[in-house]
């Protein structure tokens, strides 16, 4: 039969990759609602507000690859925006759309609920063009397939949000018929001259080197340069390490790997090494503030090859339309095997890492480390650790993960309140015999907790550390004052309501070593939902390396204006 507009975005979705979209319903998106749910091959997902709904969407592009999420006309969308940008920053491909004013509207000179009350209507396509890789608006069914195909497909090339905005009486339009995926050319494809000369520059650099050394940086996943990265370490056989937000993407247990590299708050025995190298290969890196410790960890140009997902810089040269997985397996076949790093690492004594002794589960008062060593001893291949912003991020980034776990972490956007809607769409996209645990402060808790009876609703499976600190530890430790400190919630008796008549979320508590054993067991053994752990520690009870990165981090802060 005839096709749709709805039906012709639900068929590109569906080739994108999606089995699930997100959603909260609002009148103006309810025609393109039912066009959509029109296609079995996409379950709609309601979220409790267009904020989860636009986390839950990233969360699940990091599963799946791509997610969606649809809103309706600014008061849905304006919420969704920091999803949206947050997915930006995180480089997730996350198509937004939304339902606009009737195409009738402007020429009427109507004023439209929903909208800031002018007679101007694209004001929100403006303000998303600045977070989005590729902005339409469809005011004709014509133009649909063309605009639909441009933003998904520029979204998958960039690995960027898009944004599509739909004129809601458009929603069940007749529209042409999709014509092949491929056709939308999201493929990302090197120059070959480029891509030669970056192989031969950049080869003849490593050749050379005495003692080079590789870096993940936080672009691997997203441009698909995870393998190559893995085949040009053990191509170079030289030690490897990997930046904070580049956790997992190269596997911990690998006999190359030597930690995270984060400057002064680096793994044990890392930082030494990196410092050694006369020439690192960053894959991807992105030189923040936070993954430089406050611009106390840049790596001098003279040493440095810093291949992008588009481009690659070298000491003294640039390449441009290289793309990333394209260099590293150029590379790969084109070096030496140079093992100086790594076996400089395995020399140092530092490498040892000390491991918390096994504290007595007893009922001495739960403490941070015992609280991650349990953690960690509850990772296995198939598990995700996702972890908050927060210092939940720092002990995160140095719990040892098993071969074959993956790790979640949102710090470049790094907005508190995504890791609850961030974990309900990542497992919604994960392939159900892998697990999830997600590590969640009480202040983000506090922003997005609804978004757990959705767990429960979908009878999601994982399990949520609450760490119960009384507060903003994190800004505490970089700069303290009466703004850190919150009211406090009856964390794990917050389930018993969300189950309501049907439920199956089990919420525990835990205040010693003992009861959080005792409440990882019995988490193990619950099924058909979601399990919130209650762990109560001291509000100083923090990381030091939270101590080290929030003075640094303050003290970057504070730098005084420029005397112009
Ligand atoms: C308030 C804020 N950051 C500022 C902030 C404020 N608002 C948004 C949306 N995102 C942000 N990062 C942060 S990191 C809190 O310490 C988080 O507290 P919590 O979740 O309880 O974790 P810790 O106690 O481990 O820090």
């Amino acid at each position: 039969g005839d096709f749709t507009v709805g039906a012709y975005l639900a068929r590109r979705l569906e080739q994108a990759g999606l089995k699930h979209y997100f959603m909260v319903p609002g009148d103006y998106n309810l025609v393109l609602l039912d066009e959509l749910l029109l296609n079995k091959n996409l379950e709609q997902i309601g979220c409790c507000n267009e904020l989860n709904a636009a986390y839950a969407a990233e969360g699940y592009a990091r599963a799946n690859g791509c997610g969606a999420v649809v809103t309706t006309f600014n008061v849905g969308a304006f919420s969704a925006l920091n999803g949206v940008a947050g997915a930006y920053a995180e480089s997730l491909p996350v198509i937004f759309v939304c339902s606009g004013p009737n195409t009738n509207d402007p020429d009427a000179n109507h004023l439209l609920h929903h909208t800031i009350g002018t007679h101007d209507f694209a004001y929100q396509y403006e303000m998303f063009r600045n977070v989005t890789c590729a902005a339409v608006r469809v005011l004709h069914p014509d133009n649909a397939p063309y605009l639909i195909d441009h933003a998904i497909g520029t979204a998958l090339r960039e690995s960027k949000p898009a944004y599509i905005e739909i004129a809601c009486n458009l929603s069940d339009a007749p529209c042409l018929l999709p014509a092949p995926f491929e056709t939308l050319a999201f493929q990302r494809l090197s120059n070959v001259p480029a891509l030669t000369a970056a192989v031969e520059q950049a080869g003849g650099l490593l050749a050379k080197a005495d003692r080079p050394l590789l870096l993940a940086g936080v672009h691997l996943r997203s441009f698909g340069a995870i393998d190559a990265f893995r085949e040009l370490a053990e191509a170079l056989g030289c030690a490897v390490a990997v930046m904070p937000n580049a956790k997992g993407f190269f596997p911990e247990d690998h006999p190359q790997y030597i930690g995270v590299y984060w400057g002064g708050i680096s793994s044990p025995g890392c930082e030494p090494i990196v410092d050694w190298a006369d020439l690192v290969l960053a894959a991807g890196p992105m030189f923040t503030d936070y993954t430089t410790v406050g611009w106390t960890a840049m790596l001098a140009r003279e040493r440095l090859i810093d291949a992008q997902p588009g481009h690659v810089r070298l000491p003294d040269a640039q390449f441009a339309n290289v793309t990333l997985p394209d260099l590293l397996t150029g590379l790969a076949a084109r070096v030496p095997g140079n093992p100086a790093t790594l076996d400089q690492y395995r020399r140092q004594s530092e490498k040892i890492t000390v491991r918390p002794e096994p504290a007595a589960v007893d009922g001495t008062a739960l403490t941070r480390l015992e609280l991650w060593r349990q953690i960690e001893a509850e990772l296995d291949g198939r598990t995700t650790l996702l972890v908050e912003t927060g210092d939940s991020w720092l002990n995160g980034i140095y719990t040892q993960l098993p071969g074959g776990a993956r790790f979640e972490i949102e710090m470049q956007w790094g907005s508190i309140g995504w890791a609850v809607p961030a974990a309900f769409g990542y497992r919604m996209g994960l392939e159900p015999d892998r697990r999830l645990i997600a590590v969640i402060g009480d202040g983000s808790f506090q922003l997005t907790a609804q978004e757990v009876a959705n767990m429960i609703r979908h009878d999601q499976e994982l399990l949520i550390f609450l760490v119960n600190n009384r507060g903003y530890v994190v800004e505490s430790e970089i700069h303290d004052g009466p703004y850190n400190y919150i009211k406090n919630w009856d964390y794990a008796g917050l389930i018993a309501p969300w189950n309501a008549e049907d439920g199956n979320g089990l919420g525990l508590t835990a205040t010693t070593a003992r009861e959080l054993a005792d409440a990882v067991a019995q988490a193990r053994g619950h099924t058909g939902g979601p399990v919130l752990i209650e762990c109560r520690i001291q509000h100083d009870d923090c990381s030091r390396e939270l101590l080290k990165f929030g003075t640094r981090v303050a003290h970057a802060n504070a730098r005084p204006p420029q005397q112009g």
